[in-house]
Protein backbone atom coordinates (compact mmCIF):
# COMPACT_ATOMS: atom_id res chain seq x y z
CA UNK A 1 0.00 0.00 0.00
CA UNK A 2 1.11 3.61 -0.66
CA UNK A 3 0.87 6.79 1.20
CA UNK A 4 -0.02 8.54 -2.19
CA UNK A 5 -3.40 9.94 -2.27
CA UNK A 6 -5.91 7.67 -3.36
CA UNK A 7 -8.03 9.74 -5.51
CA UNK A 8 -7.37 13.13 -6.69
CA UNK A 9 -10.23 15.47 -8.32
CA UNK A 10 -8.78 19.12 -9.44
CA UNK A 11 -11.61 21.22 -10.72
CA UNK A 12 -13.24 18.05 -12.74
CA UNK A 13 -15.98 19.37 -15.36
CA UNK A 14 -18.01 16.92 -17.64
CA UNK A 15 -20.73 18.46 -19.67
CA UNK A 16 -23.00 16.58 -22.05
CA UNK A 17 -24.41 19.49 -24.33
CA UNK A 18 -25.33 21.76 -22.12
CA UNK A 19 -26.03 19.86 -19.01
CA UNK A 20 -22.73 19.90 -16.66
CA UNK A 21 -23.15 15.95 -15.35
CA UNK A 22 -20.36 17.01 -12.83
CA UNK A 23 -19.05 20.60 -12.35
CA UNK A 24 -15.73 22.15 -10.89
CA UNK A 25 -15.69 18.66 -8.30
CA UNK A 26 -12.42 19.03 -6.08
CA UNK A 27 -11.51 16.07 -3.71
CA UNK A 28 -9.02 13.95 -2.38
CA UNK A 29 -9.53 10.65 -1.19
CA UNK A 30 -6.81 9.17 1.11
CA UNK A 31 -5.80 5.30 1.82
CA UNK A 32 -8.45 3.71 4.80
CA UNK A 33 -11.02 5.62 3.81
CA UNK A 34 -14.40 4.92 3.69
CA UNK A 35 -16.31 7.37 1.31
CA UNK A 36 -19.95 7.41 0.64
CA UNK A 37 -21.29 9.00 -2.39
CA UNK A 38 -24.99 10.44 -2.48
CA UNK A 39 -26.75 12.75 -4.04
CA UNK A 40 -30.61 12.18 -6.13
CA UNK A 41 -31.28 10.81 -9.37
CA UNK A 42 -28.75 12.56 -12.06
CA UNK A 43 -26.52 14.20 -9.31
CA UNK A 44 -23.91 13.32 -11.21
CA UNK A 45 -22.83 10.26 -8.67
CA UNK A 46 -22.12 7.36 -12.05
CA UNK A 47 -20.29 10.27 -14.26
CA UNK A 48 -18.04 11.04 -11.42
CA UNK A 49 -17.25 6.79 -10.84
CA UNK A 50 -16.91 6.96 -14.71
CA UNK A 51 -14.40 9.73 -14.60
CA UNK A 52 -12.65 8.03 -11.70
CA UNK A 53 -12.21 4.89 -13.57
CA UNK A 54 -11.42 6.56 -16.62
CA UNK A 55 -14.68 5.50 -18.85
CA UNK A 56 -15.16 9.09 -19.49
CA UNK A 57 -12.38 12.34 -19.91
CA UNK A 58 -13.13 15.12 -18.25
CA UNK A 59 -13.68 18.24 -20.68
CA UNK A 60 -11.98 20.28 -17.99
CA UNK A 61 -9.48 19.55 -14.54
CA UNK A 62 -7.78 16.41 -13.89
CA UNK A 63 -8.37 12.98 -12.57
CA UNK A 64 -5.06 11.50 -10.44
CA UNK A 65 -5.69 8.08 -9.05
CA UNK A 66 -2.45 6.67 -6.88
CA UNK A 67 -0.24 9.39 -7.94
CA UNK A 68 -0.90 8.08 -12.28
CA UNK A 69 -3.26 8.24 -14.73
CA UNK A 70 -6.93 6.44 -14.13
CA UNK A 71 -6.38 3.78 -17.03
CA UNK A 72 -2.60 3.16 -15.63
CA UNK A 73 -3.98 2.95 -12.24
CA UNK A 74 -6.27 0.21 -13.37
CA UNK A 75 -3.60 -1.74 -15.87
CA UNK A 76 -1.39 -2.43 -12.67
CA UNK A 77 -4.52 -3.54 -10.89
CA UNK A 78 -5.29 -1.32 -8.28
CA UNK A 79 -8.64 -0.98 -8.77
CA UNK A 80 -11.52 -2.87 -8.21
CA UNK A 81 -14.96 -1.65 -9.41
CA UNK A 82 -18.56 -2.72 -9.10
CA UNK A 83 -20.19 -1.08 -11.06
CA UNK A 84 -24.46 -0.87 -11.61
CA UNK A 85 -25.29 -2.29 -14.93
CA UNK A 86 -24.09 -5.00 -17.13
CA UNK A 87 -25.14 -8.61 -17.03
CA UNK A 88 -23.08 -11.84 -16.24
CA UNK A 89 -21.24 -13.88 -18.59
CA UNK A 90 -23.40 -16.79 -19.82
CA UNK A 91 -22.37 -20.45 -19.27
CA UNK A 92 -20.05 -20.53 -17.06
CA UNK A 93 -20.53 -21.01 -13.76
CA UNK A 94 -19.56 -18.48 -10.87
CA UNK A 95 -16.01 -20.18 -9.94
CA UNK A 96 -15.26 -19.99 -13.48
CA UNK A 97 -15.87 -16.34 -13.91
CA UNK A 98 -14.17 -15.56 -10.20
CA UNK A 99 -11.45 -17.25 -11.86
CA UNK A 100 -11.34 -15.55 -14.88
CA UNK A 101 -11.04 -12.17 -12.84
CA UNK A 102 -8.25 -13.58 -10.26
CA UNK A 103 -6.23 -14.84 -13.03
CA UNK A 104 -6.37 -11.13 -15.15
CA UNK A 105 -5.45 -9.97 -11.70
CA UNK A 106 -1.74 -8.82 -11.56
CA UNK A 107 -1.91 -9.08 -7.29
CA UNK A 108 -4.87 -12.08 -7.60
CA UNK A 109 -6.29 -13.80 -4.22
CA UNK A 110 -6.87 -16.96 -4.25
CA UNK A 111 -10.20 -18.24 -6.03
CA UNK A 112 -11.23 -19.79 -2.80
CA UNK A 113 -11.18 -16.82 -0.65
CA UNK A 114 -12.49 -14.48 -3.21
CA UNK A 115 -15.70 -16.62 -3.05
CA UNK A 116 -15.78 -17.26 0.65
CA UNK A 117 -15.67 -13.35 0.87
CA UNK A 118 -18.35 -12.52 -1.27
CA UNK A 119 -20.56 -15.94 0.66
CA UNK A 120 -20.45 -17.46 -3.00
CA UNK A 121 -18.83 -20.67 -2.15
CA UNK A 122 -22.43 -23.06 -1.80
CA UNK A 123 -23.26 -21.93 -5.28
CA UNK A 124 -20.17 -21.64 -6.82
CA UNK A 125 -21.38 -24.30 -9.74
CA UNK A 126 -24.37 -21.93 -10.31
CA UNK A 127 -24.21 -20.71 -14.09
CA UNK A 128 -23.61 -16.97 -13.39
CA UNK A 129 -26.56 -16.21 -15.64
CA UNK A 130 -29.09 -17.62 -13.62
CA UNK A 131 -28.77 -15.66 -10.57
CA UNK A 132 -30.83 -13.93 -8.43
CA UNK A 133 -30.78 -10.03 -7.98
CA UNK A 134 -28.83 -10.36 -4.73
CA UNK A 135 -26.72 -13.53 -5.86
CA UNK A 136 -25.72 -11.65 -8.80
CA UNK A 137 -24.75 -8.52 -7.27
CA UNK A 138 -22.54 -11.01 -4.70
CA UNK A 139 -20.48 -12.15 -7.78
CA UNK A 140 -19.93 -8.42 -8.91
CA UNK A 141 -18.10 -7.73 -5.82
CA UNK A 142 -16.67 -11.06 -6.06
CA UNK A 143 -14.97 -9.97 -8.95
CA UNK A 144 -14.35 -6.58 -7.80
CA UNK A 145 -12.35 -7.98 -4.97
CA UNK A 146 -10.44 -10.70 -7.04
CA UNK A 147 -7.26 -8.96 -6.02
CA UNK A 148 -4.77 -6.82 -4.02
CA UNK A 149 -6.18 -3.21 -5.25
CA UNK A 150 -5.79 -0.07 -3.51
CA UNK A 151 -9.16 1.43 -4.21
CA UNK A 152 -12.60 -0.35 -4.15
CA UNK A 153 -15.29 1.51 -5.97
CA UNK A 154 -18.66 0.27 -5.83
CA UNK A 155 -21.97 1.79 -7.37
CA UNK A 156 -25.01 0.87 -5.59
CA UNK A 157 -23.51 -2.04 -4.41
CA UNK A 158 -26.14 -3.59 -2.01
CA UNK A 159 -29.46 -3.31 -4.39
CA UNK A 160 -30.82 -6.25 -3.93
CA UNK A 161 -28.98 -7.81 -1.73
CA UNK A 162 -31.19 -8.64 1.30
CA UNK A 163 -30.35 -7.90 5.13
CA UNK A 164 -28.07 -10.90 6.05
CA UNK A 165 -25.81 -10.37 2.98
CA UNK A 166 -25.75 -6.51 3.56
CA UNK A 167 -24.63 -7.01 6.89
CA UNK A 168 -21.66 -9.35 5.45
CA UNK A 169 -21.03 -7.38 2.44
CA UNK A 170 -20.46 -4.46 5.24
CA UNK A 171 -18.32 -6.36 7.36
CA UNK A 172 -15.80 -7.29 4.71
CA UNK A 173 -15.94 -3.43 2.97
CA UNK A 174 -14.82 -2.33 6.15
CA UNK A 175 -12.20 -4.89 6.68
CA UNK A 176 -10.68 -3.77 3.39
CA UNK A 177 -10.72 -0.41 4.68
CA UNK A 178 -8.74 -1.03 7.72
CA UNK A 179 -6.31 -2.81 5.57
CA UNK A 180 -5.74 0.43 4.26
CA UNK A 181 -7.68 0.33 1.31
CA UNK A 182 -9.79 2.94 0.04
CA UNK A 183 -13.49 2.38 -0.21
CA UNK A 184 -15.98 4.25 -2.84
CA UNK A 185 -19.74 3.78 -2.91
CA UNK A 186 -22.38 5.75 -4.12
CA UNK A 187 -25.57 4.57 -2.81
CA UNK A 188 -29.44 5.70 -2.21
CA UNK A 189 -29.43 4.20 1.24
CA UNK A 190 -28.82 7.16 3.45
CA UNK A 191 -28.66 4.73 6.31
CA UNK A 192 -25.90 2.74 5.18
CA UNK A 193 -23.62 5.96 4.49
CA UNK A 194 -24.46 7.08 8.08
CA UNK A 195 -23.67 3.55 9.52
CA UNK A 196 -20.38 2.99 7.34
CA UNK A 197 -18.69 5.85 5.81
CA UNK A 198 -15.71 7.73 7.42
CA UNK A 199 -17.01 10.32 5.06
CA UNK A 200 -20.15 11.72 2.77
CA UNK A 201 -19.99 13.52 -0.15
CA UNK A 202 -23.16 15.33 -1.18
CA UNK A 203 -23.19 15.52 -5.06
CA UNK A 204 -26.28 17.59 -6.52
CA UNK A 205 -26.58 18.57 -10.13
CA UNK A 206 -23.28 17.95 -10.75
CA UNK A 207 -21.83 20.11 -7.65
CA UNK A 208 -20.44 19.17 -5.11
CA UNK A 209 -22.49 19.79 -1.92
CA UNK A 210 -20.45 19.10 1.38
CA UNK A 211 -17.37 16.98 2.04
CA UNK A 212 -17.27 15.50 5.77
CA UNK A 213 -18.32 13.26 8.77
CA UNK A 214 -22.06 11.87 8.25
CA UNK A 215 -22.04 14.28 11.82
CA UNK A 216 -20.60 17.25 10.60
CA UNK A 217 -22.80 17.09 7.85
CA UNK A 218 -26.06 16.58 9.39
CA UNK A 219 -24.92 19.37 12.04
CA UNK A 220 -23.87 22.06 9.18
CA UNK A 221 -27.90 22.10 7.60
CA UNK A 222 -28.18 24.19 11.35
CA UNK A 223 -31.44 22.45 10.91
CA UNK A 224 -32.95 20.68 13.87
CA UNK A 225 -35.76 18.36 14.56
CA UNK A 226 -39.07 19.55 16.56
CA UNK A 227 -41.40 16.44 17.16
CA UNK A 228 -44.73 16.27 19.67
CA UNK A 229 -48.22 14.76 19.89
CA UNK A 230 -51.55 17.13 20.08
CA UNK A 231 -53.47 16.40 23.22
CA UNK A 232 -56.22 13.45 21.87
CA UNK A 233 -54.83 13.31 18.68
CA UNK A 234 -56.55 15.71 17.46
CA UNK A 235 -55.58 18.97 15.91
CA UNK A 236 -56.66 21.04 18.62
CA UNK A 237 -54.08 20.86 21.31
CA UNK A 238 -55.31 23.62 24.09
CA UNK A 239 -54.31 23.00 27.43
CA UNK A 240 -58.06 23.99 28.19
CA UNK A 241 -59.61 22.26 25.32
CA UNK A 242 -60.44 25.42 23.98
CA UNK A 243 -59.85 24.82 19.47
CA UNK A 244 -56.92 26.59 18.50
CA UNK A 245 -56.78 26.29 14.25
CA UNK A 246 -53.82 24.28 14.41
CA UNK A 247 -53.46 22.88 11.14
CA UNK A 248 -50.70 22.35 8.97
CA UNK A 249 -50.53 25.71 7.52
CA UNK A 250 -50.63 26.94 10.76
CA UNK A 251 -47.79 25.27 11.68
CA UNK A 252 -45.55 26.31 9.10
CA UNK A 253 -46.17 30.07 9.98
CA UNK A 254 -44.69 29.33 13.02
CA UNK A 255 -41.29 31.20 13.03
CA UNK A 256 -38.02 29.14 11.62
CA UNK A 257 -40.40 26.21 10.28
CA UNK A 258 -38.94 25.27 6.95
CA UNK A 259 -41.10 21.84 6.72
CA UNK A 260 -44.51 19.69 8.85
CA UNK A 261 -46.59 17.22 8.79
CA UNK A 262 -48.90 16.04 10.51
CA UNK A 263 -49.52 12.44 11.06
CA UNK A 264 -53.37 11.21 11.48
CA UNK A 265 -53.21 9.92 14.78
CA UNK A 266 -51.88 13.67 15.82
CA UNK A 267 -47.96 13.39 16.05
CA UNK A 268 -46.57 16.63 14.46
CA UNK A 269 -42.55 16.61 12.96
CA UNK A 270 -40.87 19.73 11.37
CA UNK A 271 -37.68 21.08 10.63
CA UNK A 272 -36.70 24.10 12.19
CA UNK A 273 -33.81 26.51 11.75
CA UNK A 274 -34.22 27.56 15.47
CA UNK A 275 -36.38 25.13 17.38
CA UNK A 276 -35.74 27.58 20.53
CA UNK A 277 -38.28 29.86 18.61
CA UNK A 278 -40.36 27.38 17.07
CA UNK A 279 -41.17 25.92 20.51
CA UNK A 280 -41.77 29.43 21.87
CA UNK A 281 -43.97 30.25 19.33
CA UNK A 282 -46.09 27.16 19.89
CA UNK A 283 -46.80 27.68 23.83
CA UNK A 284 -47.63 31.56 22.73
CA UNK A 285 -50.19 30.56 20.62
CA UNK A 286 -51.92 28.78 23.34
CA UNK A 287 -50.56 24.92 22.31
CA UNK A 288 -49.17 22.30 24.51
CA UNK A 289 -47.47 19.86 23.22
CA UNK A 290 -47.19 16.30 24.31
CA UNK A 291 -43.82 13.91 24.23
CA UNK A 292 -42.14 17.00 23.01
CA UNK A 293 -38.94 16.19 21.24
CA UNK A 294 -36.10 18.20 20.02
CA UNK A 295 -33.15 16.66 18.03
CA UNK A 296 -30.28 16.74 15.15
CA UNK A 297 -31.18 16.30 12.15
CA UNK A 298 -30.61 12.15 10.55
CA UNK A 299 -28.21 11.81 7.68
CA UNK A 300 -31.49 11.48 5.66
CA UNK A 301 -33.42 14.66 6.43
CA UNK A 302 -29.86 16.77 5.74
CA UNK A 303 -29.41 15.09 2.73
CA UNK A 304 -33.02 16.46 1.78
CA UNK A 305 -32.57 20.12 3.78
CA UNK A 306 -28.90 20.49 1.86
CA UNK A 307 -30.10 19.33 -1.92
CA UNK A 308 -33.62 21.49 -1.79
CA UNK A 309 -32.14 24.69 -0.81
CA UNK A 310 -29.59 24.11 -3.34
CA UNK A 311 -32.24 25.18 -6.13
CA UNK A 312 -31.75 26.13 -9.60
CA UNK A 313 -32.61 29.83 -9.04
CA UNK A 314 -29.97 30.17 -6.76
CA UNK A 315 -32.72 31.64 -4.73
CA UNK A 316 -32.67 29.09 -1.37
CA UNK A 317 -35.97 28.60 -2.45
CA UNK A 318 -38.13 25.53 -1.57
CA UNK A 319 -38.72 22.88 -4.07
CA UNK A 320 -41.99 21.20 -3.86
CA UNK A 321 -44.74 22.19 -1.18
CA UNK A 322 -45.75 18.78 0.08
CA UNK A 323 -42.89 17.96 1.59
CA UNK A 324 -42.50 15.12 4.19
CA UNK A 325 -40.09 14.81 7.09
CA UNK A 326 -39.01 11.16 7.10
CA UNK A 327 -38.72 10.45 10.53
N1 LIG B 1 -24.44 9.71 -21.83
C1 LIG B 1 -25.13 10.79 -21.43
N2 LIG B 1 -25.60 11.67 -22.33
C2 LIG B 1 -26.29 12.78 -21.95
N3 LIG B 1 -26.55 13.09 -20.67
C3 LIG B 1 -26.11 12.25 -19.74
C4 LIG B 1 -25.39 11.05 -20.05
N4 LIG B 1 -25.09 10.41 -18.91
C5 LIG B 1 -25.59 11.15 -17.91
N5 LIG B 1 -26.20 12.27 -18.39
C6 LIG B 1 -26.84 13.33 -17.59
O1 LIG B 1 -25.87 13.79 -16.67
C7 LIG B 1 -26.47 14.01 -15.38
C8 LIG B 1 -25.79 13.16 -14.34
O2 LIG B 1 -26.09 11.80 -14.58
P1 LIG B 1 -25.51 10.59 -13.69
O3 LIG B 1 -25.93 9.31 -14.33
O4 LIG B 1 -24.06 10.81 -13.47
O5 LIG B 1 -26.29 10.82 -12.31
P2 LIG B 1 -26.46 9.84 -11.04
O6 LIG B 1 -26.23 10.71 -9.86
O7 LIG B 1 -25.60 8.66 -11.19
O8 LIG B 1 -27.98 9.45 -11.12
P3 LIG B 1 -28.79 8.11 -10.59
O9 LIG B 1 -28.87 8.23 -9.11
O10 LIG B 1 -30.13 8.30 -11.22
O11 LIG B 1 -28.04 6.90 -11.07
C9 LIG B 1 -27.95 13.74 -15.56
O12 LIG B 1 -28.61 14.96 -15.81
C10 LIG B 1 -28.00 12.82 -16.77
O13 LIG B 1 -29.22 12.98 -17.46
Amino acid sequence: MTTTDTVVFDRVTKKYGDVRAVDEVSLTLRPGETVALLGPNGAGKSTTLDLLLGLKRPDSGTVTLLGTSPREAIVAGRVGAMLQSGGLMGEVTVAELVRLACGLHPRPHPVSEVLARAGLTAIAGRRADKLSGGQAQRVRFALATAGDSDLIVLDEPTTGMDVTARRAFWATMRDQADQGRTVLFATHYLEEADAIADRVLVLHRGRLLADGTATEIKASTGMRRVSFDLPGGTHDGTQDGTSVALDEAALRRLPAVTAVTVSPGGTVRMRSSDADATVHALYGLGVYPRNLEVAGLGLEQAFVALTETDDPTGTGARTGTEEAVPA
